[in-house]
């Protein structure tokens, strides 16, 4: 179930609202000009299925997406297990970012928290299988798996060259809760 939590960036210990129907959540991020959508995400894949076969298996989704809003390149991020290559994973998105091209993130399995400012708002959206974020060029965000990470996404990029950020050095995502577990 998807969720939407709305923060003061200086009350993080309380919500300003929470939403829990996604045409609520749906309705709530696209004022702030975030996409929130729901894609069949069905597909029949092995728990450890490679990059390769997930873009297979994800195909005519991936072809629908790249027809409507012309991407240059896919690629898939799959973080499982808390092993140091996937802590180092985690730590990264969870320092504050943002990119120079919209964020869209197709999540095939697992679920991440993923909070994003607008002015001095934070919204935590919690996204999982069959959400199709899309999150507005320029925007500082973070994500958090949890401390036992399961999240595999498919990332569309309009940039040939993939996933590329800036970190702003801001620590304000230490202080927001984390994905609990
Ligand atoms: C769920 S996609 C993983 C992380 C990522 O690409 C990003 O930019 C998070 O903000
Ligand atoms: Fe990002
Ligand atoms: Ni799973």
């Amino acid at each position: 179930m998807s969720v939407l939590s709305v923060y003061h960036q200086n009350r993080p210990e309380q919500p300003l609202k929470v939403l829990t129907h996604h045409d609520d959540i749906a309705a709530t991020l696209a004022e702030a000009g975030v996409r929130l959508e729901r894609l069949d995400a069905r597909a029949a894949l092995d728990a450890d299925a490679g990059p390769d076969e997930v873009l297979l298996a994800y195909r005519p989704q991936i072809d629908r997406l790249q027809a409507e809003r012309d991407f240059a390149s896919a690629d898939v991020l799959r973080v499982t297990g808390n092993d140091r290559q996937q802590n180092e994973l985690r730590a990264r998105f969870l320092e504050e970012h943002r990119h120079a091209e919209d964020e869209v993130r197709f999540i095939v399995a697992g679920r991440g928290l993923f909070s994003l400012r607008f002015g001095e708002l934070v919204y935590a959206v919690l996204c999982e299988k069959g959400d199709l974020l899309t999150v507005p060029a320029g925007i500082r965000h973070w994500l958090d798996m949890g401390e036992h990470p399961h999240l595999v996404a498919i990332r569309l990029f309009r940039n040939s060259e993939g996933w590329s950020a800036e970190f702003t050095g801001d620590d304000i995502a230490s202080r927001f809760p984390r994905l609990e577990d």
